[in-house]
Parts: C-alpha cells; structure tokens; sequence
C-alpha cells in the first residue's frame, strides 16, 4: 500500500487541456505503483492558500500521450485512493448535443449512457475470484455534485465570459477515439444525451467501487455531430475552446477546494459512498483466493483486511 499522505482528502482529475493547477503551489510528486500499475503520470501534491494539500492527476499524462480506451483508469483510482483521497472532482472536455449548452458552458452531469465497447477493465473485481456488483443507479455522486452547483454557477457568473452552469444532464461516454458519425450524434440526441465524452468510464465506476465520492465538471468544447447545417467535430475545433476552459476551470478548482477539503476531511458529503460496497461483495468463500483478496485490500481495505 502506498504512504498515505498527510491530509489529502481531495483528488482532481485534470482532462485534456487541464494538465496542471499551476493556480496551486506545487509540492512534490508520487508515483504509487499500484496492483494495476502505474497512474497515467505522477500524482501532483499541490497546496492551496490556506496550506491544504490536494492531488492532482493528468488523465492522459501530462503530455496528453494517452489515448481515452489506453486511460489506467484502475490504477489512477487505486493510486489516489491509496493517498488517502475520499473525494475525486475530475474535469473533462465534452461535446454538446444540446442546442442549449454552448462551447464554453460548463456542465455537471447526473446520468451516463454508456457506448464504450468492453476494451477498457472496468472492475477491481475484474480477474479474480472474487464478485462484487456496485450499485451505480446514480452514477456520480448526488450530494457531491448538488455540492458543487452552487459554487461553480458563482465562479462562472464572475468570469465574465459569459458561460453557463447546466446540471441534472447526460453524459454519453464513446469509445473513441474518432469523433462520433452524424447518425450517432442524433441518435444519442434521441436517446436523451445532453453531453458526450470518451472518459467518463469507467472511471466513475472505479470511483464507486472504490467507495470514493466523484463528481464531474463537464467543460463543453463543441456541438458534436448533430447539428443539421454544421460541420462535424473535429479536434481543431475542440482546441479552439480548450484553454478558455481549463483556466477556468483552474478558478473553479481554487474556489471549491479548500471547503471539500474541510467536508471531506469531516466525511459529511461522503456518507453515500463510504460503506456503499459493504453488501456488494459476495460473502467470502473458501473459493477466494489470498491473492486475490490481499489485491482488493489495496483499494477496500475494511472488506478485505
Ligand atoms: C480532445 S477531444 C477528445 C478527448 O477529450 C476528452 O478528454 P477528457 O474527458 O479527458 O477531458 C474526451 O473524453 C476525449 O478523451
Ligand atoms: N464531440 C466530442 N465527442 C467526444 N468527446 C469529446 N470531447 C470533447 N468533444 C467531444
């Protein structure tokens, strides 16, 4: 198990454009080599004014070298859980299939529909002989995204820019890593998809079977393909809007932080999560093996221990 570090309670997960919180003063960096290997790239310990700390991690390397489907997503969960993280607040650029949501606007997303195609290990459990089956009705965390609408709606409307908070929306998570076809951006329309990605999981699934509270800042860069008289995404068009965002997501992560720190260091939004495995898990057998249970230890260790 990775050193705990001293009081870091809260992990930021940085998206493409969002590789750094240079806004933060930087402290050292750890590299957790976890049962599932290495994070995307070293865990960034960075401090906020008042001197808390929080880990920053750079979902495709700080190089943006990985690619959506090659993510470690169990090990970047594995490796800030094992830090000591109760909350995760990832960030991620998005499309819009919502006339409504404009390039620029942010979101925070309560549902997913999931379009990834099975290439990506989307459990802990995942390999072993162990069964768990977390419950994710509701994906992302209620409390911790009912949280977070009020303060990110207040740093949008001081910005300036202009940008929107919209919430209670669907995210599509894609495989990628070629944009979406015509036909599926209206047919995600009509599914209900507000948003779409190519991160989300099973990031957020890991999170839940982690028992981590996570929550997603949803920083829309494009409408996607939908649009009858447009023309289709492409990635230069995602770049146009990608650093507007993440400064101003930087200003979002240096207004919330200090005070989900503070929450989660006293687990009052983190009920829901924490114990949330307890019935998941399938009652230990003589058919488990110790291997495969000292692994799980690694990320559940009341269940496991
Ligand atoms: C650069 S557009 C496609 C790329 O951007 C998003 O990444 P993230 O969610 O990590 O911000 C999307 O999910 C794709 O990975
Ligand atoms: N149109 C899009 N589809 C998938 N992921 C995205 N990230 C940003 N824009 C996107």
């Amino acid at each position: 198990m990775a050193a705990k570090q001293e009081n870091v309670f809260v992990g930021v997960i940085g998206g493409s454009g969002l590789y750094h919180l240079d806004n933060l003063t930087f402290i050292k960096h750890v590299n957790p080599e976890t049962p599932w290997g290495f994070p995307s790239s070293p865990i960034a310990i960075c401090a906020l004014p008042s001197g808390k700390q929080v880990a920053f991690l750079a979902r495709h390397g700080t190089g943006h070298s990985i690619a959506p489907s090659a993510v470690p997503a169990r090990a970047n969960i594995a490796a800030l859980k094992s830090l000591g993280v109760r909350a995760i607040l990832a960030f991620s650029a998005v499309g819009s299939l919502r006339e409504e949501v404009r390039p620029g606007d942010f979101a925070i997303p309560s549902q997913i529909i999931d379009r990834t195609k099975g290439v990506r290990p989307a459990s802990f459990f995942e390999g072993t002989s162990i069964v768990a089956h977390a419950a994710f009705g509701d994906p992302f965390s209620l409390k911790l995204s009912k949280w977070l609408e009020e303060r990110v709606k207040a740093v949008l409307e001081t910005s300036g820019n202009g940008a929107q908070l919209h919430s209670d929306k669907t995210i599509v998570c894609m495989e990628g890593p070629q944009f979406s076809t015509r036909a599926e951006s209206k047919m995600y329309r009509a599914w209900g998809g507000d948003l779409i990605n190519m991160s989300v999981l099973p990031e957020s699934k890991l999170a839940r079977e982690a028992e981590l509270s996570y929550a997603l800042i949803a920083t829309a860069t494009d409408y996607d393909s939908w649009r009858e008289h447009e023309g289709s995404v492409t990635a230069a068009e995602v770049f146009k809007t990608l650093q507007t965002n993440a400064e101003l997501s930087r200003k979002v992560a240096a207004s919330v932080l200090d005070e989900l720190h503070e929450a989660a260091a006293q687990g009052d939004i983190l009920t829901e999560e924490v114990g949330s495995m307890k019935f998941a898990i399938m009652p230990r057998s003589e058919k488990q093996k110790e291997e495969d249970r000292e692994k799980l230890r690694y990320v559940l260790p009341t269940y496991f221990s």
